[in-house]
């Protein structure tokens, strides 16, 4: 096995009374992409700072591609782990021009001023700055900020790039644009990266894989992919927005919903209450009679591809789902569920495998989109 690029044993930072970081295992190898994802105060920034070295932990162990950076009695400072970061706030030493910033750092590890600059104009150059360098950063767009932050941090060809809310500070379009220019650098340059977000936008499009911590413990580390489409608790499910979260009932009859119930049980037997997730591309719309929920449509946002619909069912409870066509917003719909691609869990939040019930058939998705023949009839 590879040497990993990152390794943390069971870190523990503590604040006072505050535990900030509680028992952190993390692996990354050399080329991924890692993002911190998290509600505020979950541990987020003290586990970059801590990789960083600009915090020091109570307990636990941090390598760098082999090499043990901090234990205890052990803290290698921020310059000695060779480390590029990039801050929310770019960071830029307004004084000095896009040029002196971006040579800063070779110029802090000895390197002569005229090595220093075909490295400078190669970092510039790859953010799409080769012409700014006069210029100082008051002179700059925020993104062109955050580029001149970015060529900083990896001029010196860092073997980690640590990257705090990198996007956070730009608008939307910029954001986008921006994240896909630093995944390409990253990917080009075959760089390391760890990036803190709460943003799971953000953590999608930039991560190869991404770290959910809460309350200073990873929840699940995984591939984009699988975070969102196999969240491991209720909890993740909601921070990621993977769907509709309702409490449901498991009986001997079913699963019951609303006024319907589903023919399914948990393969462990569990009964009870129990939480659901019905992600969006488990459900589509059909005609009235034809699902197996009936909702209204309250809420109809047009997003250019698609639809974002908000369905009321008739407890009250709502469900979001998306589609290409729907009726207008007061309609009665059918709504047809994909079983196989509900998730839940009971009170503990362990996850439950749901499976027919035995002797009743599966229930079969209904036709989707009947788009003209939804209408309010069925009431
Ligand atoms: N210097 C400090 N002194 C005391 N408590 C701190 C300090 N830094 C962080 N904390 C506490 O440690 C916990 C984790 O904070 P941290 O900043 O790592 O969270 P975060 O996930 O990065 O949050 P945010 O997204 O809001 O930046 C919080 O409860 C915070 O109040």
């Amino acid at each position: 096995m590879p040497t990993p690029a990152l390794r943390i044993d069971r870190l523990h930072k503590r604040f006072g009374q505050v535990v900030a970081l509680d028992g952190i295992d993390l692996m990354l190898h050399r080329g991924q992409v890692l993002a911190l994802l998290g509600p505020s105060g979950c541990g987020k920034t003290t586990l970059l700072r801590c990789i960083a070295g600009l915090s020091e932990a109570n307990e636990g162990e941090i390598h760098l591609d082999g090499e043990c950076v901090a234990a205890p009695g052990r803290h290698l400072s921020p310059d000695d782990r060779r480390l590029g970061m990039v801050f929310q706030d770019y960071a830029l030493w307004p004084h000095m021009s896009v040029y002196q910033n971006v040579a800063f750092p070779l110029e802090m590890q000895g390197v002569k001023a005229n090595a220093r600059r075909p490295q400078v104009e190669w970092a510039l150059a790859l953010v799409g700055l080769a012409d700014f360098a006069e210029r100082t950063p008051g002179a700059l767009s925020g993104g062109q900020q955050q580029r001149v932050a970015l060529a900083r941090a990896i001029v010196a060809k860092p073997r980690l790039l640590l990257m705090d809310e990198p996007l956070s500070n730009l608008d939307k379009g910029l954001r986008e644009s921006l994240a896909l220019e630093i995944r390409s650098l990253i990917e080009e340059l075959g760089l390391t990266a760890v990036f803190v977000t709460h943003d799971q936008h953000e953590a999608f499009a930039l991560a190869d894989r991404v770290a959910v911590l809460q309350q200073g413990r990873l929840q699940q580390v995984d591939s984009p992919e699988r975070l969102f489409h196999t969240p491991a608790t209720p909890a993740i499910a909601d921070f990621v927005d993977a769907g509709t979260l309702l409490d449901a009932q498991l009986d001997a009859h079913g699963l019951a919903i609303a006024d319907t119930r589903l023919p399914l049980a948990a393969a462990c037997s569990h009964q009870g209450e129990i939480r659901l997730l019905l992600p969006r591309r488990a459900l589509h719309l059909c005609a009235p009679d034809d699902g197996l929920l009936r909702a209204r449509i309250t809420g109809r946002l047009f997003q250019g591809e698609h639809l974002s619909l908000q369905l009321t069912l008739a407890d009250g409870r709502t469900l979001k789902l998306h589609a290409p066509h729907a009726p207008e917003r007061g309609c009665l719909v059918g709504v047809g569920i994909d079983v196989s691609a509900l998730r839940a869990w009971d009170a503990n939040a362990s996850l439950l495998d749901l499976i027919p019930r035995p002797g009743v058939a599966t229930p079969v998705p209904a036709k989707p989109d009947l788009r003209h023949s939804i209408d309010d009839s069925g009431e």
